[in-house]
C-alpha cells in the first residue's frame, strides 16, 4: 500500500508564529492537503475599523463569474479598496503571510454581509480553462474585520470545517496542487449571518504578477 504523500505547500511557515516586517502573526491551527491555516493577530482593531470606514460608502452588490453577474450565490456587498498607506501596509503584510510577491495579489476586496446574506459554497479558482491557463488563482486569505453576533462562518463542506469570524483573525487556504481532488476540497462558503452583520476582506492571489 502506498502512503498518501503530502504535496508541497506555498505556505511554508513552521512553528507558532509568522514574523512579518511589521507584525507578529499567530498560527492558531493548520491542516494539510489542502493546507488550511487559521491565523490570529493579522490586523489590529484600529486597522479593522479603518478598513470598514474606508469602504462604507463604496459598497456595491457583489457580482460573480467572468460575466460579473448579480446572483443569489452571493448576496453580500463588496468593493475593491484603492491603494493608500493603510491598504499598502496590510497588503504587504498579507503577501508575506501568503509567501508570495505583493504584485501577485488582486488587492483587498472588502465584503459586507447584512443579516440573511451569504456566499454559497464555491471555488475561488477559475473553472474556465483559458482563464486558469493564463494566470490562475492559487490561494486566498479571508480576513475578519468584526465580531459577528451569530452566523457568518466560513465553511468547507468537504472538510467538515467551519471557522467562526473573529475581528483581526483570518483563514488562509490554497488550491494549486497537482492532484485536482485536493483542490476540490477547498470548496467553501460564507454562511448566512443570522444576527448582526459581517465585515471581511479577501485577498486572492495569482500564480504570476497581476498588478
Ligand atoms: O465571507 C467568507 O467567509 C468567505 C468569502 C469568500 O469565500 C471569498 O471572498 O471568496
Ligand atoms: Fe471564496
Amino acid at each position: 500500500m502506498t502512503m498518501p504523500v503530502k504535496e508541497p505547500s506555498i505556505f511554508d511557515h513552521t512553528g507558532h508564529k509568522i514574523i512579518t516586517e511589521d507584525r507578529e502573526i499567530a498560527i492558531i491551527a493548520k491542516m494539510d492537503n489542502p493546507l488550511i491555516a487559521i491565523l490570529g493577530n493579522v490586523v489590529s482593531e484600529e486597522e479593522c475599523e479603518e478598513l470598514i470606514f474606508l469602504s462604507k460608502n463604496k459598497m456595491n452588490r457583489s457580482k460573480i463569474g467572468s460575466q460579473h453577474e448579480v446572483s443569489d450565490i452571493r448576496t453580500s456587498s463588496s468593493t475593491f479598496l484603492p491603494e493608500d498607506d493603510l491598504t499598502n501596509r496590510i497588503e504587504k503584510r498579507v503577501a508575506q503571510i501568503m509567501n508570495v510577491p505583493v504584485e501577485h495579489g488582486e488587492g483587498l476586496h472588502i465584503l459586507n454581509y447584512k443579516q440573511g446574506q451569504e456566499y454559497k459554497a464555491h471555488y475561488d479558482y477559475f473553472r474556465s480553462k483559458a482563464k486558469a491557463a493564463n494566470n490562475p488563482r492559487i490561494s486566498t486569505l479571508v480576513l475578519y474585520l468584526n465580531d459577528v453576533e451569530e452566523g457568518g462562518e466560513t465553511y468547507f463542506p468537504h472538510m467538515n470545517l467551519s471557522i467562526s469570524p473573529h475581528k483581526g483573525m483570518a483563514v488562509y487556504f490554497e488550491y494549486f496542487y497537482s492532484d485536482p481532488l485536493i483542490n476540490e476540497r477547498t470548496l467553501h462558503g460564507g454562511s448566512p449571518v443570522t444576527s448582526g452583520e459581517k465585515w471581511a476582506a479577501t485577498m486572492w492571489v495569482r500564480r504570476k504578477q497581476y498588478r
